[in-house]
């Protein structure tokens, strides 16, 4: 029987930065590399506050091809019917302007983590992409990568039990003391920090094993508890330990997370424990390519140890391109794997661990407060 033609889904998109660049590549990777047959993806357009920023970006990124338009204003690619899905790769603070313009326009949006710089700002966009009946999903790309896919099937299959503790960091050098104060990582314009840029990766762990447990049934924290460290240089967090309990449901488990930007990153990132095992996620949590499985006997001993290695072609960007394809193609406003709730609690636990730690943006980045 022949095959259905694969859906096409075409894309604008929105700045010409480091993950931009990164995202652009991964949509050029033919599909079939990662056994994806149902979706293809076509840059259409990509938009910069220069065109002729567009115009390079297109020529080392896409190699030169005439038939992505370079525009010098994101509006023009909000604009362009021949656009379906806006990728936003902003800085944080923008993103929230920037996802409302593109929803505003009737396009679907894929919008770069944190989503928002805070939750109200969130429950604006979610109401707006309602109300415009299209697509919006945040850049969480970790929750669409195979590794994690099975680590979540072993998590909850029940040889393992339930889970009770899990640690998870994630550390980036920075180099802090030698680079500008306008740099996004510093300027808390730009919502710089630890919590915002990289605390939605050991969060993102917390949530894919503690909060989707079925045991959880959806079920908020019950307990945050955090501390911020803040560099004296613009005063945003270097460093920001957070500790969530689950206990509102048949669960009862704790997340210890930690997040820096003046630190390497720790290596094994994540660690699971349950009743009865233990997973172990090597370095880097946001695209790991391996786990181990420690199975354990009554004394705790290890009795059987697993390790599982998965590869790709690319950056493992394009596993969350090919979600957006297909929700786009059945009609689907949001994932099913990271959905509009998912996001809302990441944010609304930034809101807390930020109003614990004395995080304030300076005023008018938040474009919505609640
Ligand atoms: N998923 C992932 O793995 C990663 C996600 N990210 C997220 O992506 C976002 C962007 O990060 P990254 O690509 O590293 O950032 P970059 O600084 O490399 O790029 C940001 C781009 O945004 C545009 N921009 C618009 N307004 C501003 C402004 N006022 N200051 C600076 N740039 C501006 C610029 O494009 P132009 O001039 O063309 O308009 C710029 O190139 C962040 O929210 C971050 O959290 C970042 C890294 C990895
Ligand atoms: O999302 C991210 O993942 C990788 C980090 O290096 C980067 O700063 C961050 O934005």
């Amino acid at each position: 029987m022949a095959q259905a033609k694969p859906f096409v889904l075409r894309w604008g998109i929105i700045s010409t930065g480091h993950i931009a660049a990164a995202f652009t590549k991964d949509l050029l990777i033919d599909p079939k590399t990662r056994d994806v047959h149902d979706v293809v993806h076509k840059v259409a357009a990509v938009g910069s506050r220069s065109v002729e920023k567009a115009h390079e970006f297109i020529e080392r990124n896409a190699g030169g091809d005439k038939s992505i338009k370079a525009f010098g204003s994101y509006e023009e690619v909000y604009k362009d019917q021949d656009v379906d899905a806006i990728y936003i790769g902003t800085p944080h603070t923008y993103h929230y302007l920037n996802a409302l313009d593109a929803i505003n326009s009737g396009k679907h949006v894929l919008c770069e983590k944190p989503v928002t710089c805070n939750s109200a700002e969130l429950r604006s966009l979610i109401a707006a992409a309602k109300e415009k009946g299209v697509f919006f999903m945040e850049a969480l790309w970790t929750r669409f990568q195979p590794l994690v896919l099975e680590v979540k099937r072993i998590a909850e299959e029940g040889s393992l039990g339930l889970p009770v503790l899990l640690h998870a960091d994630l550390s980036g050098n920075f180099d802090i003391n030698n680079i500008p104060l306008t740099h996004r990582i510093l300027d808390p314009a730009l919502g710089g920090g630890a919590l915002l840029d990289i605390g939605p990766y050991p969060l993102f762990w917390a949530i894919l094993a503690l909060f989707e447990n079925p045991a959880n049934n959806s079920t908020a924290p019950t307990n945050i508890s955090s501390a911020m460290l803040n560099t004296p240089l613009t005063s945003v967090d270097s460093s920001t330990v957070f500790n969530l309990t689950f206990s509102g449901s048949k669960l009862a488990a704790q997340a210890s997370l930690s997040c820096s930007i003046t630190l390497n990153p720790l290596n094994p990132g994540v660690i699971m424990r349950f009743e009865r095992g233990t997973i172990i996620i090597s370095a880097p949590i946001y695209c790991p390519k391996e786990f181990k499985v420690q199975y354990l006997g009554k004394s705790g001993k290890i009795e059987k140890e697993e390790r599982r290695v998965f590869e790709y072609v690319g950056d493992g960007l394009h596993f969350e391109a090919d979600e957006v394809a297909r929700c786009v193609r059945d009609g689907r406003k949001e994932s099913t794997l990271w959905g509009h709730e998912k996001s809302l609690l990441e944010m609304s636990i930034f809101d807390e661990v930020r109003r614990q730690g004395g995080y304030v943006f300076p005023p008018g980045v938040e474009k919505v407060r609640g």
